[in-house]
């Protein structure tokens, strides 16, 4: 009876069954999962540990062979050390798995009585009904048992996990689900001591007990019988559970607790802590309390629940702190209407210009091989509270909703929708990704996005033309005016909001960005991107740029140059495989990143220019801030004719008509 019992709870029927009911909480996407479920917050892999504790398990499609759930019993492999299979592309156990802090994270949430939560995809094989959505929360787990067994020769180590509060319905059920064995009916499992090692453990399947100590000489070998007289190993194949071990009841001191699988129901403390809510905690997401779907924080002024099905219609909006401009400034670096200090670094390898002018230290980075410049306008106190400036803008970006959402990045490596860390809005000409629908015009802006883009033309053209002398000043003055910007690109960062690594040398921008960073103290990292650095691609193919001071084997990718130019030309054939055997020769190595050459310190107020394509060719540049809340509005010329029809704006983009002179202003000192 026992054994046709396991095997009727190992054989899912396909299709699968409708769950008995719905999930309490569910997500469409591995960020959205990951950004509001405190217990699981791995964007890969399949479990999740943090301080030495297991938090959260999900099961999904790469299951192994005896893996079981059954509506309050679940068992899996540990996860990690799969390989691919040569001959049939499966994924397989690679070599013998031991345990690793992992497991240890496992045994101690055992130990204090810790329950975990499991997550199943909807592709996990082994759930007995179809998970309504893409990753479904089933309920808290008590890790109970961790051992080891063999898996085609390799040692594995396998969990038993069991509902906590095992009277509750769970929704994955079939409902069509015939008469189970009650949890905790049946006998206690069987318990043998091992003759070899003194090690006790219970009897897992039906076909007889073993020694699960992977160190013991008896491991994983079954009792001689009357048809095999020595211990022998199972028959993998045959292996069925147990049901006194998989149906036993572990008992917990709280096992009837309730824990909420809802998680990050922020509320604001009504102490208006100034803050409070740009922190972390309220960007990450929130589950509906309608549908139970995870939604991210995708707009600046709250969440808002995605269920197009459903319909749920639920927002949450919290009221904003008002953080004042002046709360900005820090005790440790005093601001006067003298030159600012600088805490800003580059490595040796880089050319420093320092000069002051019109309340801005001017910070001005070349880089060898590099055509252009990265120039840092610092600025004083006398900047900041100008009117109208950044003091004021800051403090109206916090009073009017210009627009900043999180932009979707489609569906990558992650299964779902992925969105940017940091909100944005596009105004003006439609830039790179932003679609043209979602740009705005100038025409109906609030006056910080107008006043941005009058700011920067003129600090554009005030370090442009620090570069020439005089008589030609004029010249910069009229050239500019066919090119100035007529983009602004808005970012706002809550706390630990950032934008990784890009560049911003996409086809059709004019040769200069600026930006403007407006509250918390950000900070900008520029360096060689890898594939110059290294001198060799991810896929091992030579890169046949010219070598640039700083990269890897500069001098060796040098004297190849010329060589490499010559093949090129004379039999593309044979240039392209050398591509190939060049950077084992010069032993180059893909991995790795340049390390950083200038660290800007980006101070409310400030402004960064870049000038050159190459800077956006050969370097990238990342930015994140320590604080709660920055903004970077960043000013870019866009050809209109490098727009596809499609792409261009229903509105007129009209030439900046705003007048501003920062060389008005008292002088520093
Ligand atoms: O946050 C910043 O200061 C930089 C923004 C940036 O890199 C960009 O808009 O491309």
């Amino acid at each position: 009876m026992l054994r046709a019992y396991t095997k009727q709870l190992l054989s899912i029927a396909d299709p699968k069954p409708e769950p008995s009911s719905r999930p309490e909480v569910w997500a469409g996407g591995r960020q959205e999962l990951c950004e509001t479920l405190q217990y699981f917050r791995a964007y890969h892999g399949g479990g999740y540990t943090t301080g030495g504790f297991a938090r959260g398990f999900m099961f999904d499609k790469s299951a192994h062979a005896r893996d079981f759930v059954d509506s309050t019993v679940v068992i899996a492999r540990a996860g990690g050390g799969l390989v691919k299979d040569k001959d049939s592309g499966e994924r397989v156990v690679g070599s013998d798995r031991t345990e690793d802090s992992k497991v240890a994270s496992l045994r101690n949430s055992m130990q204090y009585f810790n329950p975990v939560v499991i997550i199943t995809g909807a592709d996990n094989p082994n759930i007995p009904s179809q998970p309504p959505h893409t990753y479904c929360v089933l309920d808290y787990f008590k890790p109970t048992h961790i051992w080891s067994e063999k898996s085609k020769g390799k040692k594995i180590l396998r969990y038993r996990f069991e509902k906590l509060d095992a009277t509750k319905p769970s929704w994955w059920a079939p409902n069509n689900n015939e008469a189970q064995i009650e949890h905790g009916s049946l006998d206690p499992p069987i318990v043998y001591k091992c003759s070899k090692c003194n090690h006790e453990s219970q009897q897992i399947y039906l076909q007889g007990w073993m020694c699960l100590q992977p160190s013991c000489s008896m491991f994983w070998l079954l009792a001689p019988t009357s048809t095999n007289l020595d211990p022998h190993e199972p028959v993998e194949a045959d292996l069925e559970y147990d049901p006194c071990f998989l149906k036993q009841r572990v008992r917990w001191p709280n096992d009837k607790h309730i824990y909420s699988l809802a998680s990050n129901d922020v509320e604001l403390s009504g102490l208006s802590i100034v803050g409070e809510d740009c922190s972390l905690a309220y960007w990450q997401g929130m589950v509906c309390p309608k549908c139970g779907r995870c939604n991210s924080r995708l707009s600046w002024t709250g969440w808002e629940c995605g269920n197009e099905l459903q319909e749920c219609n639920w927002k949450k909006e919290p009221p904003h702190i008002f953080i004042p401009a002046q709360s900005l400034r820090d005790p440790f670096f005093p601001l006067t209407s003298s030159y600012t200090l600088s805490r800003d670094t580059h490595l040796p390898l880089v050319k420093l210009d320092v000069s002051f002018k019109d309340n801005y230290r001017i910070n001005r980075y070349t880089i060898p091989g590099i055509e252009g410049f990265v120039a840092h306008l610092i600025a004083n106190k006398t900047v900041l509270e100008e009117e109208g400036g950044p003091d004021r803008m800051f403090e109206e970006l916090q009073r009017e909703d210009i627009g900043l959402k999180r932009r979707g990045l489609g569906s990558g490596m992650l299964k779902g929708e992925s969105y940017t860390r940091h909100f944005l809005v596009n105004y003006g000409m439609p830039y790179k990704f932003i679609a043209a629908t979602a740009s705005r015009s100038f025409d109906d802006a609030a006056r910080p996005i107008n006043h941005t883009r009058t700011r920067l033309n003129w600090a554009a053209k005030f370090v442009l033309a620090e570069e020439v002398v005089s008589e030609v000043e004029r010249e910069v003055e009229e050239g500019w005016k066919k090119n100035e910007f007529n983009e602004v690109l808005a970012l706002g960062y809550f706390e630990q909001q950032r934008i990784n690594y890009h560049d911003d040398g996409e086809y059709g921008l004019g040769p200069t960005i600026a930006t403007l960073s407006l509250g918390a103290p950000g900070t900008m990292r520029l360096r060689m991107k890898a594939r110059h650095h290294n001198g060799v691609s991810a896929a091992g193919v030579y890169d046949d740029t010219p070598a640039l001071p700083g990269c890897a084997a500069y001098d060796a990718r040098r004297s190849a140059q010329s060589s490499l130019v010559a093949l090129k030309q004379s039999n593309p054939q044979a240039y392209r495989a050398r591509l190939k055997t060049l950077p084992k020769e010069l032993k180059l190595k893909s991995g790795g990143t340049a390390r950083d050459a200038i660290t800007l310190t980006l101070a409310h107020g400030d402004i960064v220019i870049m000038h050159g394509a190459e800077i956006q060719k050969y370097y990238e540049h990342s930015v994140d801030h320590a604080g709660k809340l920055r903004f970077a509005l960043t000013c870019r010329y866009i050809d209109p004719n490098s727009l596809k029809e499609a792409d261009r704006p229903n509105y007129e983009v009209r030439p900046d008509e705003g007048v501003y002179d920062g060389g008005c202003l008292p002088a520093a000192g």
